[in-house]
């Protein structure tokens, strides 16, 4: 497994160490224009002594001869010709590279980190918030970006400030000491600083997520907002995030401030230091004063580099902190949704509780108590119950959306955690009370962009579904676009078209979870009896509400109380 695959599915951790293996593996797949890049920072450090070399060369030869001397100038000029020029070819590399495999990288990666959040128990998804889960792209992003465009920089800026200190140590090593020690502090004080910004960094992001939130939900609840005249409130509310989203946004721009202030500081500070140091070795003989001039201007120019060493230190804090919300989804519980993996199973078998029960948390009352129940193959069951009793929960249990904390599930005899849940869940298949509708045109609400399946099943679906006829009415029909709010269907309509998704994918097992909730109920008798007929011969269970439907079925099983049992005297049907 790469880097990047392990960083999605959270099992690179976060810190340095995972922003290392990150960066080592963009650049194995981006060798190919990584390579010229950093090939050219070495060329470029390697120029950049050049001309400091010249000039001291030019001051400590002034005795010289006219020609010499234009030579040297000559030269002088020369080298930060070559600079330029290298310099400004880098820049273009650079910038090459970083367009080019941040595309790559995205292109590569963010599928992944989708999957990966499509694999996420249902309960986890509630945990983290749907705007947190999207705000995991910007995270991602941010890494992205930072690996492929401000790291090369910070390479570059390595390259160029240890060409700068090999040629002070080799020129004279004491005065190099004292040059670089001081530089070297300002670069640790930096750092230390920046470390400290990770954790301002980190909860910034939380706010940031907290704002952000409020306005996913304001948008997506405009209309109960509306009716509810609640906007004022709300926006207050959004008001409060904010706030406390800019204190800690003013922390962590403090935090930034402060180690940009101290680096900038000491590294102006270092020409001080050399200065003193080497005209008093100039004054004993120990340095020239061309010599000397070389150690200003290289000095002076360490902190170009350094600088920038120090800043990008910075902002890889926050790439780290990135890195530890995307490894915020745990790998251990995300569904092994692989199509072959673990058993297949036989519905024929039927399914079976033994002994379920479950609680929502540790401290929570069991919502299920030992539950024991055949659910024959083949039999259409009405369940009743009050509300909150538990019939979604026990449905939910029954579709393999969550563990029960107790008991288990049975396909036949074998514990049914055994059969990989795509194949399960291929016959095993759940219909909540709202259909989500995708803003896509009606037949891919239908298919869900399965290619396997052709128009006129579709057609056919949506005709037991009973919404044949309303499709039909409409000018383009089956292609006819609806929004994600499900405009222009209605809420029953958008119910008969969840039905004709579930019908369409043939389960063996349909769970229909107060589905025709939204009918009127001859709608919902005559929806009702076309998918009693198509589902002749396999498993249908009917949540609801609604005692003439219920009474419809011969088998009816009441959720009362944490139990589930059968309505004694009822024919099996
Ligand atoms: N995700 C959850 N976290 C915590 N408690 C939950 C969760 N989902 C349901 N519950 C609780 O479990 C109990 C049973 O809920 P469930 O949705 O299974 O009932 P229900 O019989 O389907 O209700 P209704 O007929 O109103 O749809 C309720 O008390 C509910 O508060």
């Amino acid at each position: 497994m790469n880097a990047w695959d392990a960083l999605v599915e959270g099992r690179l951790g976060s810190g340095p160490r995972a922003f290392w293996e990150l960066y080592r593996e963009a650049c194995r797949a981006e060798a190919g224009r990584f390579a010229p890049a950093i090939a050219a920072s070495l060329a470029l450090g390697l120029l950049a002594v050049l001309p400091p070399i010249l000039i001291a060369q030019l001051i400590d030869r002034a005795e010289a001869g006219v020609g010499a001397m234009g030579l040297l100038a000559l030269g002088v000029l020369a080298a930060f010709a070559a600079l330029a020029l290298l310099d400004a070819g880098l820049t273009w590399l650079r910038h090459r590279f970083t367009i080019a495999a941040q595309v790559r990288l995205r292109a590569r990666i963010a599928p992944a980190l989708l999957i990966t959040g499509l694999r996420l128990p249902l309960h986890k998804l509630r945990d983290n918030s749907r705007a947190t889960m999207m705000r995991s792209f910007d995270d991602l992003d941010e890494t992205l970006g930072f690996i492929a465009g401000t790291m090369p920089e910070f390479v570059t800026a390595a390259i160029l400030a240890a060409s700068y200190a090999v040629l002070l140590l080799v020129v004279h090593p004491l005065l190099a000491v004292v040059s670089l020690g001081a530089t070297a502090l300002a670069f640790v004080t930096a750092a230390v600083l920046a470390r400290r910004s990770r954790n301002a960094f980190a909860s910034w992001i939380l706010d940031r997520d907290r704002a952000f939130t409020v306005i996913v939900e304001a948008f997506a609840s405009l209309l109960t907002i509306k009716s509810m005249n609640a906007h004022r409130a709300i926006a207050d509310r959004f008001a409060d995030k904010l706030k406390a989203e800019n204190a800690s946004l003013a922390a962590m721009r403090q935090r930034i401030a402060d180690t940009e202030a101290a680096s900038r500081g000491w590294l102006t500070f270092v020409p001080g230091i050399v200065v003193v140091v080497g005209v008093w070795m100039v004054s004993r003989g120990e340095l020239s004063i061309g010599e000397l001039v070389l150690f200003l201007t290289v000095s002076a120019s360490l902190s170009g580099p350094v600088g920038s060493m120090c800043t990008h230190w910075e902002a890889a804090q926050r790439t780290m902190a990135a890195i530890a919300r995307i490894a915020e989804l745990r790998a251990a519980e995300l569904e092994d949704l692989d199509a072959d993996s673990g058993r297949d199973w036989s519905p024929d078998a039927g399914l079976s509780l033994a002994g379920v029960g479950h609680r929502y948390a540790a401290d929570a009352a069991p919502v299920l108590r030992a539950v024991d129940l055949a659910l024959d193959s083949g039999s259409h069951i009405a369940v009743t119950g009050r509300s909150g009793g538990g019939k979604t929960t026990l449905a939910h249990i029954v579709a393999r959306f969550m563990q029960p904390s107790e008991g288990a599930v049975l396909a036949g005899a074998a514990d049914a955690a055994g059969i990989g849940l795509t194949p399960y869940r291929r016959r095993v298949l759940m219909l909540p009370h709202e259909t989500e509708i995708f803003s896509a045109s009606i037949a891919d609400n239908v298919t869900l962009w399965d290619r396997s399946f052709c128009l006129p099943e579709v057609m056919e679906a949506l005709r037991i579904a009973g919404l044949g006829e309303v499709v039909d009415g409409l000018p383009r029909r089956h292609d006819t676009p609806l929004s994600a709010d499900g405009e222009p269907l209605s809420a029953g309509q958008r119910q008969r078209l969840g039905i004709a998704r579930a019908l369409i994918r043939r389960p063996d097992v349909l769970i229909l979870d107060e589905a025709t909730s939204s009918l009127d109920p001859q709608t919902e008798a005559e929806v009702i009896a076309n998918v009693r007929a198509v589902m002749q011969g396999r498993t249908l269970i009917v949540i609801t509400h609604r005692e003439e439907l219920a009474a419809r079925f011969g088998r009816r099983l009441a959720v009362k109380g944490g139990g589930a049992a059968y309505l004694p005297g009822l024919e099996p049907g």
